[in-house]
């Protein structure tokens, strides 16, 4: 599954081989018809696991919704930024990212040009998905997902290290580069880099879901737009998943997060600000949120929006729901894992501070300013 480690651009494919390239934008309707089942009735796999996560009377309002989203023929870019998302959806016409021949071009404008470097990669994610639903349709990766291992435990395992060192849990990402800083390390190995983590003490990993080798539970850091990708990741041995706020609206977070637990996912759902944590904190069943320091728009990184996201009446209801927060991006020092701890994490998701490191378990240990690996 392609991910932070190869955001690079697909080479030189035709946007007219592109599957969804004709097809409407992706409205609720074509998509749930495609993905998921849209009627109460139709969730009975859910439902039965899921005894008690949602009272009759809210699963009413929620079908209520749906089917009102749907009358109105609200098309998703709409909804979204009802919600305020900024990130809009790709449209039919696709990015001009390829051009096919030296006569063919096509004008650029608002409508069709990704506005901001996240967009840019909803958009190639998009096509993407598509293609590779097209190889793997969902049915497929159902009947593996019978045969599947057990997944491990996420959140258990966020939670075993907080108690054991009195210290946020290590969420340590394997990652070769990223869109704001470049290519992060050169002599790139996830296999060995992922080991030295776990040696260090890491209480889980977010890495490309691909690789089964490691005892420490996996999280796929993916830009996840379309339910089949999370099927695709349970195949891959991914223990969570990330579910970006600034991207997908409340219904996908929703149904999302009830198809992760379905399949044994922790789901790890990412807010960058206050609009975005109110979304999340009014979604029912979430257990980790991930506040991202980074503005993945502008690439402004910030640790002090851990704390303010986390003060006052957000922060109670966070206890109350007993959520584990994740601090997200830009720690670098003991200082600055101690200032989030302070301000209500029990984890921290790191990736540039220990994946640069020649050995990144020793990076682990100049993190947190002592080894947590005893
Ligand atoms: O890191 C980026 O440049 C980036 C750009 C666009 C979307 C996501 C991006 N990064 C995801 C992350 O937030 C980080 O990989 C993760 O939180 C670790 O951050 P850091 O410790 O600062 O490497």
């Amino acid at each position: 599954m392609e991910g932070l480690i190869s955001l690079k651009s697909s080479p030189g494919t035709s946007l007219r081989s592109f599957p969804s390239f004709n097809q409407p934008p992706n409205s609720f309707a074509r998509r749930f018809s495609m993905d998921l089942p849209l009627r109460r009735s139709s969730f009975p796999a859910i439902r039965a696991q899921q005894p008690g996560t949602i009272s009759p009377k809210e699963e009413e309002e929620e079908d209520a919704l749906k089917v009102k989203e749907w009358e109105v023929g609200m098309f998703q870019n709409e909804v979204a930024a009802s919600q305020g998302i900024r990130i809009r959806r790709r449209p039919p016409t696709g990015p001009p990212l390829h051009y096919v021949g030296p006569f063919e071009f096509r004008l650029q404008n608002d409508g069709n040009t990704p506005r901001d470097i996240l967009e840019e990669i909803v958009w190639h994610k998009d096509t993407e998905v598509s293609q590779m639903k097209e190889r793997k349709p969902l049915a497929t990766l159902k009947k593996f997902i019978e045969n599947a291992p057990p997944t491990r435990d996420f959140v258990g395992a966020l939670k075993a290290a907080h108690s054991r060192t009195g210290l946020p849990g290590l969420i340590a990402e394997v990652k070769k580069a990223s869109p704001s800083r470049g290519i992060l390390r050169e002599d790139f190995d996830p296999v060995e880099i992922a080991r030295a983590y776990e040696k260090g003490g890491a209480a889980c990993l977010s890495v490309l879901t691909d690789e089964k080798f490691f005892k420490c539970p996996l999280l796929c850091k993916e830009f996840v737009i379309d339910a089949w990708q999370i099927y695709y990741a349970r195949i891959k041995g991914a223990d969570a998943i990330l579910l970006i706020a600034a991207v997908l609206p409340d219904l996908d977070i929703r149904y999302m997060v009830k198809i992760c637990k379905m399949l044994g996912l922790a789901a790890l759902v990412e807010v960058h600000d206050e609009r975005e944590m109110d979304r999340v904190l009014g979604i029912e069943g979430i257990e980790l949120i991930g506040i991202n320091n980074r503005n993945l728009e502008t690439f402004e990184v910030d640790i002090s929006n851990t704390k303010k996201l986390l003060e006052g009446e957000r922060g109670q209801l966070i206890c109350q729901k007993d959520i584990i927060v994740v601090g997200e991006s830009g720690l670098f020092t003991p200082d600055h894992v101690g200032y989030v701890q302070e301000a209500g994490v029990k984890a921290v998701l790191v990736g540039e501070s220990i994946v640069k490191q020649s050995d990144p378990g020793k990076g682990i240990t100049g993190l947190f300013g002592r080894d947590i690996s005893l």
